[in-house]
């Protein structure tokens, strides 16, 4: 083998090309590799990438930094899967030029070496065709002229930018696994979710909501800012076991049960509970948001309420215990009563999988195209794989996000095998140190490549420590953080409205009188702080790039341990949203913040103009100071204007 070029620990990759990287359309993917040769001759390297599938790759050239790194980038474009790889080589021909320029400069008789040259050329002019034939081919001619005149040729810009456009590509290393970028549509990145139960949208007393009472509240969502409207499981709910108020184990006559129990007389998971409409309400109510702008998401749960049709027709897909009774569903220490697993490792699984895949292929023809998938960490991760690709196959738009709040590795692998969003740990960050450290894991380690965050001040799951009893200078915190730190982020929004934060008395993380166990009658036409903030926190999430990514962030040092600082800018750096937030809700804190210097050019002085207010203001290169009384703003929320 005669090629001489390293190319090794190749940036972005997950496990050697097993599984892609992710970006949507319009995103760059920036590239770096230690690449090095034997000798002192001149190396080059691309990035190379197509769309998948497609006969010829494009090329980037990459640039080489200190210690043999070498970086570049390219930019996906299209919907779709993307190949990369990198290719070196030496490129004799500039290897020539640079000895050609010391050789000239050391006085030496350069006639030989023009010879050198025009063969060099000759060779590459035959590697080309057409205009790129004609050019070389011109140069090569010229090395043959008078010798004062070629190497003063030779030594010229023209000349140099001939080879720059030409390389001689000879004996190429590629490092090439087959790795593999996952191009998606927009909202995968940038979304904002709104939660509430249809059940409780009614606007009288005791009657449940229906999708046709949503309908009715989409231009408050809307006038909200969010984009996606999220509601727990729109299914029949079992009888059998099924819960009462605060968990009881037993339902009274009357009470609807937790959604997340699917199945019973009434049908399973390509039902529609009948107290909520029917399935033309519910496809009519899909046409509806798109018209406000917005997308259902369904909840997807793998599970099934004791009276669930498939435990009839399927005893095999359920695990059966000795005295014949139906195993119960637990996610440790929590236990779900009202409902049993699917056995994943039934005999019958090939079944199993196609059924479940029919499930999510029915609702994306009804016109969902956004899934919560609820407890994914307790079915197997082959299975998922499963089940977005088949899916995303027929439907590429279809975005699965992850409940999964469990162990690191275990969100790491859901997102690996393709989930497009996850839920993180971000409602257990309390300090602006603790947020900051969990940020720069995010978006500097691997994870930025394939785990997509959405950020949750709350769900009906949880009511965080951190906001029980909390003030409303906390709700509007949380939330104004949740909105600038993630791109994509959402509120199980009525309850976090009337800033519910009491507890379960069960000392866990959990509301008291759960809304996932009974209807509630809200007042919808309720205004305040928190409902202003969703408005005007949305509308400059829309209108700044910045905030519609979550991987470039750059965090500066403060003097006062409650006021986190963070950077936020667009690829190309002409977005940038400079947030600092008080993480203290009930009192005013203030300090100095450092200024980003690589950010900003260095510049020594610029305009921030702060969007929550209006108010601008001139900060120098430095440091600046700020004062946040969180009572008027617990954030400020910047606009960089250099
Ligand atoms: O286990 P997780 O914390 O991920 O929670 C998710 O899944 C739960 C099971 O589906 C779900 O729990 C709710 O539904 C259960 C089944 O009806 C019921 O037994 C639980 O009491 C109820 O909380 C939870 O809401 C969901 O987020």
């Amino acid at each position: 083998m005669q090629n001489r070029t390293i190319i090794d620990h190749v940036q972005p990759q997950i496990n050697q090309g097993r599984f892609p990287i992710k970006r949507v359309v319009g995103e760059r993917v920036a590239v770096s590799a230690t690449i090095f040769g034997d000798s002192h001759d001149y190396l080059r390297a691309v990035v190379a990438y197509r769309r998948a599938g497609a006969d010829s790759w494009e090329e980037n050239e990459l640039t080489e930094g200190s210690n043999d790194l070498w970086t570049g980038q390219f930019t996906v474009t299209e919907q779709g899967m993307y190949d990369y790889k990198l290719v070196g080589w030496v490129d004799h021909l500039k290897t020539w030029h640079k000895g050609f320029k010391k050789k000239y400069a050391d006085g030496q008789d350069m006639a030989i070496e023009l010879q050198i040259g025009a063969n060099y050329l000759s060779e590459l002019g035959d590697a080309h065709e057409g205009a790129a034939h004609k050019e070389i081919m011109a140069a090569t001619k010229k090395l043959g002229g008078p010798k004062a005149k070629a190497v003063a040729y030779v030594l010229s810009d023209d000349f140099s930018k001939v080879l720059e456009r030409y390389p001689l590509r000879r004996h190429e290393t590629a490092y090439d696994l087959g790795l593999k970028v996952k191009v998606a549509r927009p909202k995968e990145r940038f979304s904002a979710w709104y939660e509430l139960f249809t059940r409780s949208t009614s606007p009288e007393l005791n009657r449940s909501g229906t999708f046709k009472d949503v309908e009715s509240l989409l231009p408050r969502v809307q006038e909200l800012g969010f984009d996606v409207l999220y509601m727990p499981p729109v299914h029949p709910v079992g009888y059998r076991n099924r819960k009462g108020r605060n968990n009881a184990t037993e339902a009274l006559a009357g009470e609807p049960g937790s959604p997340w129990a699917i199945g019973a007389k009434e049908g399973g998971h390509k039902s529609i509970l009948p107290e909520l409409g029917d399935i033309e309400d519910y496809k009519a109510l899909m046409v509806k948001c798109k018209d406000y702008g917005m997308e259902v998401a369904l909840d997807l749960a793998f599970q099934c309420a004791p009276d669930h049709p498939y435990i009839e027709a399927h005893p095999e897909w359920f695990i059966w215990r000795p005295d014949g009774s139906i195993m119960y569903a637990e996610n440790p220490p929590k236990k779900y009563q009202d409902i049993v697993p699917i056995n994943f490792e039934t005999e019958d699984w090939k079944a199993l999988w196609a059924e479940l895949l029919s499930v999510t292929l029915y609702w994306c023809e009804a016109g969902i195209r956004i899934f919560r998938v609820d407890n994914p960490h307790t079915k197997p991760y082959r299975f998922w794989e499963y089940i977005i690709r088949e899916t995303n196959e027929k439907y590429p738009d279809v975005i699965f996000l992850a409940e999964a709040f469990t162990r690191p590795a275990i969100m790491a692998e859901l997102a690996k095998r393709g989930f497009q969003q996850s839920y993180t740990y971000f409602t257990w960050r309390n300090t602006a140190a603790e947020m900051r450290e969990y940020l720069e894991e995010l978006t500097t380690t691997e994870l930025r490549e394939y785990m997509q965050p959405n950020f949750w001040p709350n769900t009906p799951d949880i009511l965080a420590y951190e906001m029980m009893g909390a003030n409303e200078n906390q709700f509007v915190k949380r939330l104004l953080l949740a909105a600038t730190l993630s791109s994509s982020y959402g509120v199980y929004g009525p309850s976090y409205e009337i800033m519910e934060n009491r507890g379960n008395t069960n000392g866990k993380e959990e509301y008291y009188d759960s809304e996932k166990y009974v209807a509630r009658h809200y007042d919808w036409s309720y205004r305040n702080r928190i409902t202003n903030t969703y408005t005007k926190i949305n509308q400059l999430r829309r209108t700044h790039p910045a905030l519609q990514q979550t991987n470039n962030i750059t965090f500066t040092d403060t003097t006062n341990p409650n006021l986190l600082s963070y950077v936020k800018y667009s690829d190309d750096r002409r977005s940038m949203i400079w947030c600092v937030v008080n993480f203290d809700p009930h009192n005013p804190q203030d300090g100095y913040c450092a200024v980003p210097k690589v950010l900003l050019e260095g510049a020594h002085q610029f305009q921030v103009r702060e969007l929550l207010t209006g108010a601008s203001y001139r900060w120098n290169g430095e440091a600046n100071y700020v004062r946040l009384d969180p009572g008027y703003w617990p954030a400020h929320v910047f606009e960089v204007i250099l």
